[in-house]
């Protein structure tokens, strides 16, 4: 056996040969087991008869026999475990063996007689040649073709993974990878794979472009093939929308599949390329339309979200006031709320009022949240119409809808207004698999729609919200245009601002400064290209402490220090900044301030990756919605907890966190999904608002620069903002615009909404239907 086994690839690597006793633990979702073993062979120095191993089966039967391969590993708790990397079900390699096998109870209808043609037909590797090609049981005599297919259906059941798991592992893909192509693809894996990798490239998720072309040059499958050019030509679209991109120029497409294909060395023309984007197109595989080529999810996002903006606004807001009655109810709400709104702020209330889509945008302290009070007010003055949630029944909802990208925004948005207010996902019922409970079969119920934070939208979302709009609600818009971009696809906000078809009012007085903020001054400084070396001296509130690249993490050291001994609380103070991995970089940053306050100690359990070590009290955030616990994308907590495997009834260690009030626990495998947070990345800071924020800025983040990253990160502070690094960097850093223009069309396809005052519907079908362009 040992022998055979080198001769596949196996040599030189650890093995078991075993008997499965019995299944200690088994995952099934996962395919994750632990099980004990009855060793038989093995070319390890153990003296133990039976051995405990752990990984990812499709199953494993008591009472037969495998090959494992992997690695001893010491577990604290459990002693000694093998950790399986490839395994496959030891079948017999002697001609007897083979038969006993065949003719088994495993295989029904299979006696000896059949079992013995078989073996002498197809020799000792009967097995992969069945599970190879079925067809070459056709020539075994006395088999017939229901027997035939039964044989290599249980062959399937019972060595079809395995076989997959040895196949692939020749291609050097490990067991996790191999569990989620056969997970797809079944026993058609192999074929799939030798044939046509590309399709994986679209299946597989994380089975790169390179890869299918390293399996596609071991298979002989020609580099100009139609299936690689229609996989580069997909693969560049999705790699585009990493970049914000919701559509790519036809020349820039070209230009970039060119590229990846490497058409000259491997001789294909620019013609082979446009030849199969339209093949593609025919197969709704990609939208191309004009100069413009779209993944069509994207395609019908921009299309379907321009549609539903046209159908709400061009519904009639039900209920008017006078000029008179709406200034005599401002006045009420402005003597309630002890202030008198600006002339901008005013008209943001009338004009929202009269909208059934309006947009309200300015930046920092200039009354946005104010105004939205304003608005919801005025709103229920006017239909008379109750703010307090207890006065409504099942059956007659609350009016006032408010919503965020964010469960933080979304909870600061409940704070100022005292109103209940959920996160996007949540208010649209996400299950977690791209769909949504709320859609335009099951709309939202309600009058005002108040959706915050907006420009961190992307267009997906964004269509997915519009679509469960019903024609009776009004919808009020409200972000500021200079932060970042969405992290997802699109600029909707921008857009939106810019095709003039949706009312927009523009708060530029900056209230909050006459409460002598230098926060918000600096803020307003940076969005209008007046901030200079001047603006960066000491203030009460801010301050920018000049030190050299090398010394900025222990200069953000001492000021932690400093914080903590004064007692502030760690959620009340964020370090931002703008790269990952850099000497300053925010693994680095949140490495050194864990040492200082939540090192290592008896008292605080801790559990290890790869990469960090979580301790109980470290400060975490959320890297990935995870709607089905309550948690998103950039909500932060703490863990509470850190459970060993056999502290709890899925007898698997568990980090738990608390996030508001929620507790999540996330096993070993999930740590991804968290990281510390005593650092973030500006980009996940939006939507939040801290006290105190620390941002270094230095020579070394200057690719990453920017003036919307740094209004951003300014904009995050509430309180005292200290900044310290290079003061030039930060000035260099907001002269720099962000250049990177999205490619999106929502503009156009906007103001095209504008320019055709009355397009039939069924025109108007046809001119949202991309096949009429081909
Ligand atoms: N018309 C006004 N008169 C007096 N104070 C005002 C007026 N409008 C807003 N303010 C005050 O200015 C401050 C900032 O207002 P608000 O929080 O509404 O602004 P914002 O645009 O939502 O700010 P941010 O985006 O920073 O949260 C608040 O203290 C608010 O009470």
């Amino acid at each position: 056996m040992a022998v055979e086994e080198r001769q596949d690839g196996m040599q030189h690597k650890s093995y078991i040969k075993g008997e499965l006793v019995h299944n200690i633990f088994v995952n099934e979702d996962e395919h994750f087991s632990i099980a004990r073993i009855k060793v038989l062979d093995t070319n390890e120095s153990i003296s133990e008869s039976d051995v405990v191993i752990k990984g990812y089966f499709s199953r494993l039967d008591p009472g037969e026999t495998y090959l494992f391969e992997g690695e001893f590993e010491q577990h604290k708790k459990f002693g000694l475990q093998y950790q399986v990397n490839h395994y496959k079900r030891f079948v017999p390699d002697t001609e007897d063996g083979l038969i006993a096998y065949l003719s088994s109870d495993l295989f029904y209808g299979i006696g000896k007689k059949i079992a013995g043609r078989i073996v002498e037909e197809l020799g000792e590797n009967a097995v992969s040649k069945i599970l190879n090609d079925a067809r070459v049981l056709d020539s075994i005599q006395g088999l017939n073709k229901e027997k035939a297919d039964q044989l290599s259906k249980d062959l399937q059941e019972h060595q079809g993974f395995e076989h997959i798991v040895v196949h692939l592992s020749g291609y050097g893909f490990g067991l996790k990878m191999a569990q989620k192509i056969y997970k797809v693809y079944k026993d058609e894996a192999i074929s799939i794979l030798e044939t046509d990798p590309y399709q994986y490239v679209f299946d597989i998720e994380g089975f790169g472009f390179q890869r299918a072309d390293e399996v596609a040059r071991q298979n002989n499958i020609p580099m100009n093939h139609p299936s690689r050019i229609q996989a580069a030509c997909i693969y560049i679209l999705q790699h585009s929308i990493q970049e914000g991109h919701v559509y790519l120029p036809l020349e820039k497409h070209l230009f970039q599949v060119d590229q990846l294909l490497n058409g000259r060395a491997n001789g294909i023309e620019v013609d082979a390329i446009t030849e199969q984007i339209i093949e593609l197109n025919h197969a709704k595989k990609l939208i191309n339309i004009e100069s413009k080529v779209y993944l069509p999810a994207l395609y019908y996002s921009e299309s379907g979200f321009c549609s539903q903006i046209d159908r709400i606004i061009k519904q009639d807001v039900k209920e008017q006031i006078t000029a008179s009655e709406l200034m005599k109810i401002v006045g009420s709400i402005e003597e309630e709320e002890a202030l008198s709104y600006g002339r901008e702020q005013y008209e943001a209330i009338e004009q929202a009022l009269a909208s059934k889509v309006m947009i309200l945008t300015g930046g920092p302290g200039t009354g946005k949240t104010t105004v939205i009070k304003g608005i919801i007010n005025a709103y229920a003055q006017m239909n008379q119409l109750s703010l307090d949630p207890d006065d409504y029944k099942k059956d007659d909802p609350f009016p006032f809808v408010l919503t965020a990208p964010t469960g933080r925004a979304a909870k600061r948005m409940k704070e100022s207004t005292g109103l209940p207010a959920v996160t996007i996902h949540r208010l649209l019922g996400w299950n977690g698999h791209e769909t949504f409970e709320k859609d335009e079969d099951n709309q939202l119920e309600g009058k005002l729609l108040v959706i915050d934070e907006f420009s961190m939208v992307d267009i997906w979302l964004a269509n997915q919200l519009f679509r469960a709009i019903p024609n009776d609600m009004q919808v009020l818009i409200v972000g500021d245009e200079d932060q970042l971009p969405s992290v997802g696809p699109g600029q909707v906000l921008a857009d939106l601002l810019k095709s003039g078809l949706v009312p927009y009012v523009q708060l530029n007085e900056v209230y909050r400064q006459k409460e002598g903020s230098k926060i918000i001054q600096l803020a307003h400084e940076i969005k209008n290209n007046q901030c200079g070396l001047d603006s960066l001296n000491k203030e009460s509130d801010f301050n920018f402490i000049d030190c050299p690249e090398y010394q900025v993490v222990d200069v953000i050291m001492q000021i932690v220090k400093r914080a903590y001994d004064k007692g502030v609380d760690p959620k009340d103070l964020q370090v931002l900044a703008p790269m990952y991995r850099s000497k300053a970089g925010i693994h680095r940053i949140n490495e050194e301030i864990q040492k200082l306050i939540n090192p290592k100690s008896p008292q605080r359990r801790e559990v290890r990756t790869k990469e960090v070590t979580f301790r109980t009290g470290d400060k975490v955030i959320q890297l990935v919605n995870q709607p089905e616990d309550g948690v998103f994308n950039g909500d932060i907590g703490e863990i509470t907890a850190i459970f060993e495997e056999d502290e709890n009834s899925d007898q698997t260690e568990q980090v738990v966190v608390l996030f508001d009030e929620k507790e999540v626990a996330f096993e070993r495998k999930d740590l991804n999904n968290i990281m510390h947070a005593y650092c973030t990345s500006i980009h996940k800071s939006q939507g939040s608002e801290f006290p105190i924020v620390i941002i270094p800025v230095i020579q070394g983040y200057r690719r990453m620069l920017r003036k919307n990253l740094l209004y951003t990160a300014v904009t995050r502070c509430k309180k005292s903002l200290i900044l310290c690094g290079n003061k030039r960097a930060f000035i260099q850093g907001i002269k720099e615009e962000d250049t990177s223009n999205r490619f999106t069309s929502l503009e156009e396809q906007l103001q095209q909404l504008l320019e055709i005052p009355q397009p039939e519907e069924e025109e108007e079908e046809e001119e949202l239907s991309p096949y009429d362009f081909l």
